[in-house]
């Protein structure tokens, strides 16, 4: 078991390029499931969760092959086989197997998805929608059970807005008989990019990335070459880092569009910003002028850069109020930033940030995937050396994160935890 050191204090100047998209990545490797041959995504990035659901998908035969960048799938022979356990257990987006698997051979047999906790995660319309194809669902024992003798088109209203949902009912509908309308869906470019490796495949879906998903089952679905987009939540971390910690860094491999919300913050707190076609550049004027956010479906901020932001606002001129209405429960990193002298107050269900901080480095542990992003910038502003356990978590979603902050200038390394260390981790 590792943990990540930083020595703060060393500011942030180059380029650094943006991987594929984990939210992307995570719905991909399934719906390749659902192909009657070869699937090529290239793109995907080196991250676990990618190889956690490589490994269910061989577990129920596929065969998946790495050449570089690109990921090969070969699904000719996998098979209807329950997966209540295991790898499952370890990402919330094992939960696409259940569309996937639906849509493919009418059954599935799926344990509840794992992931960061944000607090509830119901997957209630997930299986509204399954229910509304024509399937049967029951959770037994941890466990959900979906099975249905022919899938047919429904129409479907999503009570919220959910990115999970949408994309399951998705892959659930595109072999449905018929027509499947999905109203009130999440817009998020995930759901686009998945749309479009479906439709690569030869499914019928019109109306991504609006609120009304339209989907014409077909019979069968081919294989495809298919390119990931990059990852804006990466994108949008290093970005706040940089404006946190930076002189002048360029981000690669980006489609600022997708970042609006998170770019139009950095403005108002007095950063500099520009954009081209793939890439930001993002240059700090200090001092940084205090902001408020609200964190709300896309194209609004996005709640996986809420915790990153926090981290931000500690070094704003005043103070700063974060709502996160989408997980509010979303507030672990929020003790380990005290413990390295944030001065923060939950009230009401927001995040009060005083600025003007100078944080200094602790021994932290990063609960979930973007407390960890919090905490890694939190690390390259303080004052001394921060310590932070849990880093499987981080490892979850972003690549070569020590690398990739060394080439613009922090100094991060990777040690192995002693045996007391784990012991004491593991009993926190
Ligand atoms: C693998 C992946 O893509 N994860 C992302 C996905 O998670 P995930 O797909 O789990 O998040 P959702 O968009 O489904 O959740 C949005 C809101 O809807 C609620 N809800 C969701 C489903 C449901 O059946 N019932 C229900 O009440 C959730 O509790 C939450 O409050 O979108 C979240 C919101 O952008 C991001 O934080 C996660 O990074
Ligand atoms: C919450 C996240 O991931 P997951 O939904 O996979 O837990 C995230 O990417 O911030």
């Amino acid at each position: 078991m590792q943990k990540i050191l930083i020595e703060g204090g060393h500011p942030l100047n180059g380029k650094v390029r943006i991987n594929g998209a984990k939210n992307s990545a995570v719905a991909l490797l399934p719906a390749a499931l659902m192909a009657d041959s070869h699937v090529a995504i290239e793109g995907l990035p080196d991250i676990s969760d990618v190889y956690t659901l490589g490994g269910l998908l061989e577990e129920i035969g596929g065969k998946v092959s790495w050449d570089g960048q690109t990921v090969h799938i070969d699904p000719e022979n996998m098979i209807s086989m329950p997966l209540p356990n295991g790898k499952v257990k370890k990402l919330r987006a094992s939960y696409y197997f259940m569309g996937a698997m639906l849509g493919k051979f009418n059954q599935a047999v799926i344990g509840l998805p794992g992931g960061c906790h944000l607090g509830p995660r119901p997957i209630d319309q997930h299986i509204k929608g399954f229910e509304a194809l024509g399937a049967e669902v029951t959770n037994e024992q941890g466990a959900i059970y979906i099975r249905a003798n022919e899938l047919r088109g429904a129409r479907i209203y999503l009570d919220v807005v959910s990115v999970g949902a949408t994309i399951n009912i998705m892959l659930a509908a595109v072999k449905a008989k018929g027509k499947t309308i999905i109203e009130n869906a999440a817009k998020e470019p995930e759901i686009i990019d998945v749309a479009t490796l479906l439709t690569n495949m030869g499914a019928n879906i019109k109306g991504v990335g609006t609120d009304v998903i339209r989907i014409e089952g077909v019979p069968s679905l081919n294989g495809c070459q298919h390119t990931i987009i990059p990852d804006r939540i990466e994108a949008g971390t290093y970005a706040i880092a940089a404006a946190a910690q930076g002189n002048e860094v360029i981000i690669d491999n980006v489609i600022p569009q997708h970042l609006e919300s998170v770019l139009a913050k950095l403005e108002e707190m007095g950063v500099a910003v520009e954009q081209s076609d793939e890439q930001l550049y993002i240059a700090p004027r200090h001092p940084l002028k205090s902001v408020d956010v609200k964190t709300l479906v896309y194209p609004g901020f996005p709640t996986d850069l809420q915790q990153p932001f926090t981290t931000l606002l500690t070094k704003a001129e005043n103070t700063g109020i974060i709502t996160d209405t989408i997980y509010s429960a979303r507030l672990k990193h929020i003790d380990e930033l005290r413990r390295m002298n944030a001065m923060i107050k939950v009230e009401g269900g927001s995040v009060i940030v005083d600025g003007r901080v100078q944080l200094e480095g602790a021994r932290v542990k990063a609960s979930d995937l973007r407390a960890g992003a919090s905490l890694i910038i939190a690390g390259l502003m303080a004052n001394s050396v921060t310590e932070i356990t849990g880093i499987e978590h981080i490892d979850r979603g972003y690549e070569k994160i020590t690398e990739k902050l060394n080439s613009l200038g922090a100094n991060v390394w990777r040690e192995e935890m002693s045996e007391k260390e784990i012991e004491q981790f593991q009993n926190s």
